[in-house]
């Protein structure tokens, strides 16, 4: 005798995505992932996914708005959720002063322990080559990963300036 067919129903995930686009390109690339994301919300046949996205505020942007480059309710927002896309920072409008948009980067870096850094460097495509400051015979076929850590070692440690060690001739980074 056969078994009757269960009809399992699908489970139901939501997942909520801070999204920090920044400035500039940042806006564009965060724009481009959240459609990706929708297409995968669209299309998730054993399981129902939702994401629930919360804009906020990072670099130029958020100096612009509040005065900050991370203001408070990015960083408690980006800790709450499940993920965050972060787009870019900077642009020539903020300038050098005391308040800088890299500030907020660095400072969601060191929140959230993001100490993982990879960079991926090939030509998705050959008509790009043309677009290289190198030669396309030169660059043609790159294909390599720049592995960087982000909160430790040089990049955030401890550091004494010759001038103000007590020798006045030794300096240190770690
Ligand atoms: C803006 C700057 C602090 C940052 C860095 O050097 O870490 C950026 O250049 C990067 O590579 O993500």
């Amino acid at each position: 005798m056969s078994q009757p067919e269960l009809k399992k129903s699908k489970t139901s995930v939501t997942k909520t995505i801070t999204l920090l686009p920044g400035d500039h390109v940042g806006t564009e690339i965060v724009n481009e992932a959240v459609k990706v994301l929708k297409a995968i919300e669209a299309n998730t046949p054993h399981q129902d996914i939702k994401f629930d996205f919360k804009n906020h505020l990072i670099g130029g942007a958020a100096i612009d708005a509040t005065g900050s480059p991370l203001p408070d309710d990015s960083l408690t927002a980006a800790k709450s959720s499940d993920a965050v896309l972060l787009g870019a920072v900077g642009g020539p409008k903020w300038g050098t002063g005391s308040v800088r948009p890299e500030q907020g980067l660095l400072k969601i870096r060191k929140e959230l322990n993001l100490y993982a850094n990879l960079r991926p460097c090939n030509f998705t495509s050959d008509s790009l080559l043309e677009l290289s400051p190198l030669k396309s015979e030169i660059v043609r076929g790159t294909d390599f990963t720049v592995v960087r850590e982000l909160v430790g070692g040089i990049y955030f440690g401890e550091r004494e300036e010759q001038e103000d060690s007590e020798d006045k001739e030794s300096a240190w980074d770690t």
